[in-house]
């Protein structure tokens, strides 16, 4: 028997010819968090209540519809990932959530990744851009304006790892010392093991969305990041089967990084400028790479020359808050995880709990509003998702900030988390 109250009022989305279909009042399944999770979540859904309604007056409204997961489900249910809160998240297709707590060196495993895992949500998009006035500790945080496609399901983030000295980690350093002649594990008494799966499969749908992200919003290259050089057939392959993905189906609308070097072989440097200017005057896609070190340098100092990112989902989790923090920090860095086949979305925050704010109606509320608006934007509601745009800028113009951005800024008005949400819907 279902534990969930769903809304009486409302309808479902669906699925129709390979397409999301959005109804006027869809119910939208969310998770309140934990940690600062309840405040942020509270005045996030008063915004985007507030600008489906000045966009749309009644005809349009978002019927909430709450899930649990985290420490509200382990107080509720005894369980901190109910398989119901999934098979309601498969059934609804598009929810949106707040942070949830993982406990470092032991404990449950993260919840937020399950989620990803569970529901293959292999895309984490985390749009990286300036709002005016923004406090930043660089000197033209303008010149970044960055979409991160972190692959979302694979790699050492899988978390499939044993513990040092257990019998597991033994049997696993056995294998490999006996079986796979490694001889490079330094200390094998006391090494925990971790494994970082990378497939063919999940590099190939991890690029081709940000690739067919990148043409249908008039983006000018995509960047592979990786550590290609040190992990060869984990990163390294990585890199290949995005570039033979790349040329294999986008043809003519790219130019990538291989052909350059191929005319460079056969008829030198000035051959291959060219023919990267040719492709770029002609409006075709540049599909790059760069090894990870040197790349979180390059955005630092050269912000200009990065647009969109597809990367492993490690890296993409150090890059996502490193660029966070050259735009005002991780209080307004939005995300979606999202599976680009099937239209399942889950929207989330780049940040976590803030557990020392926690209740303290503190926090800026941006990421989870801003994580709202991708979420209308998937829904094809473009002009509510303006309008909190627009009023994302312009409070933050007349300096109306929570402490995060007050504490950097001159003159500044310091709000609480609440108070920064109602003056957001005074701006919509
Ligand atoms: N997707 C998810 O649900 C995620 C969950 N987590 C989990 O969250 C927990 C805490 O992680 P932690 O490493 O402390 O990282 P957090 O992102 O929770 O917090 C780190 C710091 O970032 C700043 N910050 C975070 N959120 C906001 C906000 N809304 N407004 C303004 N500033 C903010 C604060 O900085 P300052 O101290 O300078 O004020 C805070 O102390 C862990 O259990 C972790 O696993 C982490 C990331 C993602
Ligand atoms: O799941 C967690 O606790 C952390 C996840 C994280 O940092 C992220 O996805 O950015
Ligand atoms: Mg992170």
């Amino acid at each position: 028997m279902a534990r969930y109250e769903a809304p009486q009022t409302g309808e479902k989305i669906t699925l129709e010819n390979g397409g999301l279909r959005v109804p006027d009042h869809p119910i939208i399944p969310f998770i309140e968090g934990d940690g600062t999770g309840p405040d942020i979540w509270a005045a996030a859904r008063r915004v985007l209540d507030s600008a489906v309604e000045k966009a749309y007056g009644s005809k349009r409204k978002i019927e909430w519809f709450e899930i649990y997961a985290g420490e509200k489900a382990y107080k509720k249910y005894g369980e901190w990932l109910p398989e119901e809160t999934l098979k309601t998240i498969e059934e609804y297709f598009v929810a949106i959530k707040g942070p949830l707590t993982t406990p470092v060196g032991g404990g449950i495993r993260s919840l937020n990744v399950a989620l990803r895992q569970e529901l293959d949500l292999f895309v984490c998009l985390r749009p990286v851009r300036y709002f005016n006035g923004v406090p930043s500790p660089v000197k033209k945080p303008e010149q970044v304006d960055m979409v991160i496609f972190r692959e979302n399901s694979e790699d050492i983030y899988a978390g499939i790892e044993w513990q040092a000295e257990s019998e597991d980690a033994k049997k696993v350093i056995r294998f490999l010392q006996d079986e796979m002649g490694v001889k490079k594990i330094r200390f094998p008494e006391t090494s925990g093991i971790g494994i970082k799966p990378v497939s063919r499969e999940g590099t190939e749908r991890l690029v081709r969305a940000a690739i067919q992200y990148a043409l249908d919003h008039g983006r000018k290259s995509v960047t592979l990041v990786h550590k290609g050089n040190i992990m060869k057939f984990t990163e390294g392959s990585f890199k290949n089967w995005g570039y033979e993905l790349a040329e294999r189906e986008f043809g003519d609308k790219v130019f990538t990084w291989w052909e350059y070097d191929e005319i460079k072989e056969k008829h030198g440097l000035d051959a291959a400028n060219q023919a990267q200017s040719e492709a770029e005057a002609a409006g075709k896609l540049i599909v790059k790479d760069s090894i990870a070190d040197a790349f979180l340098q390059q955005i630092l100092t050269r912000p200009a020359e990065y647009d969109v990112i597809a990367t492993l989902n490690l890296n993409g989790d150090y890059i996502s808050d490193a660029l966070a923090a050259q735009v005002g920090g991780i209080g307004i860095a939005p995300g979606a995880n999202i599976n680009f086949e099937t239209g399942h979305a889950i929207f989330e925050a780049t940040h976590g709990t803030a557990p020392k704010y926690a209740g303290m109606d503190k926090v800026n509320p941006g990421s989870v509003i801003l994580s709202g608006v991708l979420m209308l934007e998937h829904l094809g509601w473009q002009e509510a998702a303006d309008r909190i745009y627009r009023a994302m800028d312009q409070t933050i113009s007349q300096k109306t900030v929570t402490y995060d951005f007050a504490r950097l800024m001159e003159g500044a008005t310091e709000l609480k988390c609440s108070e920064f949400a109602t003056k957001l819907i005074e701006n919509l």
